[in-house]
């Protein structure tokens, strides 16, 4: 029974002392061995085999999973089906577990078996009720060791104590009185075993005190480390409390702080909201205020609302009455209107014909002037034979008829000049014909001698007279129709005027209303001195007439035009004008009669303040200039400026460039003409009063406007209020 191995040795011991312990945990052990036991001894040799087999059935018992080796956990497992403790199946485990690392190969377990179930069954290979009698056996051996105990020699209880001493038993074992029965029994039985034994025991104990040594240090080594722990423990306590209490300081602190930020914010929110609050109230109150206010004001519009309206109503009742009084007072002034038309238009016709029987009248009497120059000629040729001595007288007479042909000199001037003669000599002849004196006209006489150089032709009336410059009175002149006047017809129809007519209708102008033959104008009745229609075809009334004042400077042909245009001739070397002359011509524009009364004007600076005075009354302005004579028309402008300081613009004005026969001399071109016309809206011709050319055309033109104005300027009055205004003569 030598056993390399101290462990195994002890093993059956330990089952031994295991097994000592209670007979439960012996039975619960040894009880599927003991029925192993049992086959082997019913069958010999293949009991051993039996028993192989249960071996390796039980290892498959154990290794459930089929691992092919057991560990300490499987073995546990079995501690369920077992009657066996956990510890004892530990024991078990560690005592099969040969090499000790930990689980058991089928061999180990095997062995283990065998050896454990030959070891019990080879003392004895008798049936099991010798074994239970062996136990037994075994159990009074026992207690009959310790009866001999009591018998034991008192050298051998030294000598084993002494052993006990030198193993130094006493520190491991308990109860050493096992040993002390196994020490006898073998010096009794064997003593040759018992060095064996001792040296058995030596190790045995030297081994246990080891374990002993070495399980007290690691007591205390786990004290120790319990101890380390406990106070790392208590350390990490601390400071985990101490942390913890740090923390929840921090936390606290910052929780008050938070808090205190939180409550002085809410404070301060609080504060801002009561501002809000109490600035809300005091713009509520402002506001109540203002409603209160608004409200008032509101009753008090209404109320004014209210009066205004009534005040509204009123007025707008008063305005239908003011506009019923104002129609009533429109119609009334329109029926007076008519009546006073009526009235003008009868007045003028009256006047007409008081003019014309004056005129046929003072036709007769020139008839008679006429005759009686004759005759007075006749006497005066009579006289001159009677007084043919008396040469100085003869050649005076010559003297003063040259003087009259100069052009430089004024006619007037002249007839100013020989004044006493002259005045005696229209005395006489008033003496002589009775002719009633106008001396409010300021006529002077007629220059009788006078026979207009190239004049041979008297006019196609038979003894019509020469056109004879007279003077006229530079008054303004309000009845010219009582001036005295070369009249031989009355004013009639020229036989120029269809022509004039025709050349008009040239659709230049539009149809015309028929007007009243009876005229409406405002004007005086159209009276010259001199009459320009020579044929005494139908005489018709004109319908208006139209005073036109012509002016330019000296020489440019004013009155060579105008005798072009009234007389249908020219006369080269015409005397400059003195003062002022006119003359009358009716013209037909578009089937109406429109008399023309032309003012002659004189162009020498000295007459210029008597022209001035003659704008004034003016329908119409010819500005003529010379255009062979760039002076002429650089005085345009003047003339222009001196009939608007008179009239301002309100009358059309007709510019006239003459001598357009003598082309080779001109020294103002058309296109300056054209362009100062359109500069001042001006009516502009370029004509020629020596061959008639654009004279009837341009007075006609002017004829035409002065028609027209008039007829819008009626029209105008009619609807009551409404001004007229001045109508673009170019355009
Ligand atoms: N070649 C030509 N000569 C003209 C024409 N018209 C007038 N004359 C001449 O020009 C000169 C002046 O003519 P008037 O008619 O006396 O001139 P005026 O403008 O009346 O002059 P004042 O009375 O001094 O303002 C005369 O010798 C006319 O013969 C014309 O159309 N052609
Ligand atoms: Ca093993
Ligand atoms: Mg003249």
């Amino acid at each position: 029974m030598a056993a390399p191995d101290g462990r195994v040795v002890s093993r059956p011991q330990r089952l031994g002392q295991g097994s000592g312990r209670g007979p439960k945990g012996r039975g619960a052990c040894l009880h599927p061995l003991d029925s192993l036991e049992q086959k082997e001894t019913q069958e010999q040799t293949p009991g051993q085999l039996d028993m192989l087999r249960k071996a390796q059935e039980f290892f498959q018992t154990c290794d459930a999973e089929g691992k092919g080796f057991i560990a300490r956990k499987d073995m546990q497992r079995l501690h369920k089906e077992l009657p066996l403790s956990l510890e004892e199946l530990e024991d078990v485990f560690d005592a099969l577990d040969a090499d000790g690392n930990g689980y058991l190969t089928p061999e180990e377990f095997t062995a283990g078996f065998s050896h454990f179930f030959f070891r019990q069954n080879n003392p004895s290979q008798e049936d099991a009720g010798e074994q239970v009698a062996q136990r037994h056996k075994e159990k009074v051996y026992q207690s009959r060791g310790n009866e001999d105990l009591g018998d034991m020699g008192e050298d051998e209880e030294a000598q084993f104590q002494m052993l006990m001493d030198r193993l130094g038993a006493q520190k491991v074992l308990e109860d050493e009185s096992d040993v002390k029965q196994l020490w006898l029994q073998l010096k009794k039985d064997e003593p040759h075993l018992l060095s064996n034994f001792e040296d058995f025991l030596t190790r045995i104990f030297s081994q246990l005190q080891e374990a002993h040594e070495e399980k007290n240090e690691l007591e205390y080594a786990l004290k120790r480390k319990i101890a380390a722990y406990d106070e790392e423990i208590q350390h990490l306590y601390e400071e985990m409390e101490q942390q913890i209490k740090s923390e929840k300081e921090q936390f606290l602190l910052k929780d008050t702080e938070r808090f205190q930020a939180r409550s002085q914010e809410l404070e301060q929110k609080l504060l801002c909201k009561e501002q809000e609050l109490e600035q809300l109230t005091q713009k509520q109150k402002r506001l109540e205020g203002q409603c209160t206010a608004l409200h008032h004001d509101k009753h008090e519009t209404k109320a004014e609302n209210t009066k205004l309206k009534l005040t509204n109503q009123e007025l707008a009742r008063e305005l239908e009455r003011t506009s019923w009084e104002l129609q009533d007072a429109q119609q009334q002034l329109e029926s007076l209107q008519q009546e006073a038309c009526k009235l003008h238009q009868e007045k003028e016709m009256e006047v007409y014909r008081v003019t014309e029987s004056l005129q046929r009248e003072k036709a007769g009497l020139l008839k008679q002037l006429d005759f009686l120059r004759e005759r007075n000629k006749h006497l005066r040729d009579e006289r001159d034979i009677c007084f043919q001595k008396n040469k100085a007288a003869t050649a005076n007479t010559a003297a003063s008829r040259a003087s009259w042909k100069n052009r430089s000199g004024s006619v007037i001037g002249k007839y100013v000049d020989g004044r006493g003669i002259l005045r005696s000599q229209s005395e006489e002849e008033e003496e002589v014909f009775s002719i009633p004196r106008r001396s409010s006209l300021g006529l002077s006489g007629y220059p009788l001698t006078e026979e207009e150089p190239g004049t041979g032709e008297p006019g196609p009336g038979g003894p019509y007279p020469r056109p004879l410059r007279r003077i006229i009175s530079i008054e303004e002149d309000p009845l010219p129709q009582l001036l005295d006047g070369g009249f031989e017809q009355p004013l009639s129809k020229c036989p120029e005027e269809e022509e004039v007519s025709d050349q008009g209708a040239q659709g230049q102008i539009q149809e015309a209303p028929p007007l009243k033959l009876t005229p409406t104008s405002p004007r005086g009745q159209p009276v010259g001195k001199e009459a320009v229609c020579k044929e005494e075809s139908s005489p018709s009334a004109p319908d208006r007439l139209f005073k036109i004042v012509f002016v330019g400077n000296s020489a440019v042909g004013k009155t060579s035009f105008l005798r072009r245009f009234c007389e249908g001739r020219f006369s080269p070397g015409m005397a400059a004008t003195v003062g002022i002359d006119y003359r009358v011509k009716t013209v037909n524009v578009d089937d109406s009669q429109v008399a023309l009364q032309l003012w002659d004007t004189a162009g020498q600076e000295r007459y210029r303040c008597i022209t001035q005075q003659f704008f004034r009354k003016a329908d119409g302005v010819i500005v003529m200039y010379d255009l062979t004579d760039k002076q002429s028309f650089l005085s345009v402008r003047r003339w222009l400026s001196s009939v608007e300081e008179a009239v301002g613009d309100r009358v059309p004005v007709l510019l006239l460039g003459n001598k357009l026969d003598n082309e080779k001399e001109r020294e103002v071109p058309r296109g300056l003409g054209e362009q100062l016309a359109k500069d001042n809206n001006l009516i502009f011709y370029e004509c020629s009063a020596y061959s008639g050319h654009n004279t009837k055309e341009s007075l006609l033109h002017l004829a035409r406007f002065l028609k027209e104005q008039e007829d819008t300027v009626r029209e105008d009055t009619i609807q009551v209020g409404h001004p007229a205004k001045k109508k673009s003569c170019c355009g």
